[in-house]
Order: structure tokens, then sequence, then C-alpha cells
């Protein structure tokens, strides 16, 4: 697997895909102003599978519309392999295979005609767009529906679709929006499959945002945390649990209202989230331990219909480091 496209401006020695810096951008309606990238500095390395994860509004599309040219900054500097991408927000278009938010407007092309299309217009010869074209949709496992107009299958097998179509030509950076959502969960790991080959047999670089928490931990070299706009955390997934490794997150189900006179059930009410009868507490793990010994063997227990203790993740961490939204996904 080799990258191609624009050598020109590859060969300068530079490490970096993208190199981001004071990165800002306000949204305004009407007299409301929304600061969607609050001054964001970020590296993306070559090679590297780097996420974007954040919650609902945090700013996440906003920060990948302006890598590739298509929203011009208020303030800051985005540079693409060491060129200027507010000055030239035609480079993008150029180098990096993007994958928005909304799927392909193309619903009366077949599959296999839309992806082969997207290998020629990357400057595919006829018979390596044919070859591309029938090895993506082996690996994303969409043979079925090749021949299928985009319109007229599912939205998840559309969703697969497109990411064939970012796949396809060998780009050297491939930035995808959400590309996994609406998708079950083998076309899920085909994907994450697709793009780590692509990285380590290529040396591809990857920017993904999600809000999933499993996607971000099983798949990302590095994740930069958005919240509000800005980065509260960039590191990798292993790096960033280990803030709170101490912790474990003790996930409790009631079946009635626990009697609120028992002094665990007190001493865990003040630490928990509640959602309905469910509470979520993140503690220490032999506290945790020694919880559920009481809770397990005293009054409480009647009330109790199931619990379990989890090591933390990326959401766990997300909490501790102050980020408030509820909608990151955990599965
Ligand atoms: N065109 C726009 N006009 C006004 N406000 C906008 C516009 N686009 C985004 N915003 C606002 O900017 C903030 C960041 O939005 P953005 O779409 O970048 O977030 P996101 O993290 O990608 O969210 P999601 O996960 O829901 O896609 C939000 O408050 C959003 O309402």
């Amino acid at each position: 697997m080799t990258v191609r496209n624009g050598p020109d401006v590859l060969e300068n020695g530079r490490v970096c895909s993208f190199a981001v810096r004071g990165l800002t951008r306000r949204h305004r309606t009407g007299d409301r102003v929304v600061v969607a990238n609050d001054h964001i500095d970020l590296d993306v390395p070559r090679g590297e599978v780097f996420g974007i994860l954040g919650p609902n509004g945090a700013g996440k599309t906003t920060l990948v519309r302006q890598l590739m040219g298509l929203l011009r900054p208020d303030e800051g500097s985005i540079e693409l392999f060491g060129h200027d991408v507010v000055a030239r927000p035609d480079l993008p278009a150029r180098l990096v295979a993007y994958l928005g938010q909304s799927d392909l407007a193309l619903t009366d092309l077949p599959v296999a005609t839309a992806v082969e299309t997207t290998g020629r217009m990357r400057g595919l010869s006829k018979v390596a767009a044919r070859a591309e074209r029938d090895a993506v949709l082996a690996e994303l496992e969409l043979g079925e529906v090749a021949d299928r107009p985009l319109g007229r299958i599912s939205g998840g097998q559309r969703r697969l679709a497109c990411v064939a179509t970012t796949l396809v030509g060998a780009r050297p950076v491939l930035v995808l929006d959400e590309p996994t959502t609406g998708l079950d969960p083998r076309s899920r790991r085909a994907v994450w499959t697709a793009l780590r080959r692509r990285r380590d047999e290529a040396g591809v670089t990857v920017v993904l945002i999600t809000h999933n928490v499993l996607e971000a931990e099983t798949v990302l070299d590095r994740v930069a945390v958005l919240e509000a706009g800005r980065v509260i955390a960039c590191d990798t997934p292993g790096r960033l649990k280990a803030l709170v490794d101490a912790d474990v997150r003790l996930e409790l189900a009631w079946r009635e209202e626990p009697p609120p006179d028992d002094p665990t059930v007190r001493w865990l009410s003040q630490g928990a989230s509640r959602a309905g009868r469910r509470w979520t507490v993140r503690m220490p793990a032999d506290q945790a331990r020694e919880a559920l010994a009481m809770l397990t063997t005293g009054p409480a227990f009647a009330a109790l219909d199931d619990f379990s203790l989890a090591t933390p993740s990326l959401e766990d961490v997300y909490l501790s480091l102050g980020g408030t939204a509820r909608d990151l996904e955990r599965a």
C-alpha cells in the first residue's frame, strides 16, 4: 500500500501532518456569539491515528472544517505538512480524504461506481481505481450492496459506503467526522481495522472525530479531549486513563428506593450521579470493595437489583478533568 498525491508538498521534511496554534472560531447567529473553538493548539505527527473526543457541541466539527480549509478561522494558524492552510485553503482537498458528517449527495450512484469514481478523481488510472474499489468493498464487506444505488441501501450501509470512498485513492491524510455513527459493531470494527491498516502499512495519518469512548480507547494513538471549544487534555488513551487509575466506577441499579437511613447508602449517595434508579459512584478501589461488601451483607441488599465495578474509562477522565456534558457514548 503506497500513498499517492501531492509529493511536491509532502517532501519538505516536516514531521507533522497538522500543526494548529491558537485556533479560534466564533459562530454568530443574530446577536448571539458562540466561541466554537477557543485558542486550540494541536500537533498531529505523520502516521498517527489522532482522535478528537468530546460531547455534542464541543466544537469538533468546527475544528475539522477549519483543518479542511472549509471554514476560515477568526484567529490562529493551521499548517498541513508545513504549509499554511489559511492562506491556501485549496491545499487540504489535494492531500486529505475527508468524510463529513452528512453522507454523499449522489444517491443515484451505485456504491461501486461511487467508490471507483472517487478513486479516479484522486488520480488513479481506470485499472487501479477498479482494483482499489474491489479491495475496499471487500475490506468493508460491502460486496452485497456494490451494485445498489446509495439512496436505496440502509443508513448504516450508506455510511460504510461513504467510508469506502474516503479510503480509496490512498491519500496521506484521512479526516473522518464520526465515521462509525449508525454502524453495527461488526462494521465498526471493520472501519477501525481499515484505518489502522493504512497507518501501519502506508504511514497514513488519521484524524478521527468521535464521541464514542470505546472507539477512542480502541483505535486512537492519541486523543484530544474537547470541552466547550477548548482542549482540556491531549495524550494517549492509556496515559489519560492513568490519571484516574486509582479510581473505579461502581454502578448500582436499585430495584426500589434504597433505605435512606442505611449508613452505606447515605455514604454512597453523597458522591453518586443518578439516572433514575441507576447510581454511578467514582471512588478509590479499596473503598468501592468495602462499600460493596457492606451493601451485599446489609439491609440495603434487598433493594439492590444489580451492581458492577469497572476500571476507569476515558469518560471518567473527561469527568475528572471537569467535563460536564453527559452525552459521551460508551458502546
Ligand atoms: N453555523 C453555525 N452557526 C452558529 N452556531 C454554530 C454553527 N455551527 C456550530 N455552531 C455552534 O458552535 C458550537 C460547536 O459546534 P460543532 O458543530 O463544532 O460541535 P461538535 O462538537 O461537532 O458537535 P456534534 O458532536 O453535535 O457534531 C455549538 O455550540 C454549535 O451550536
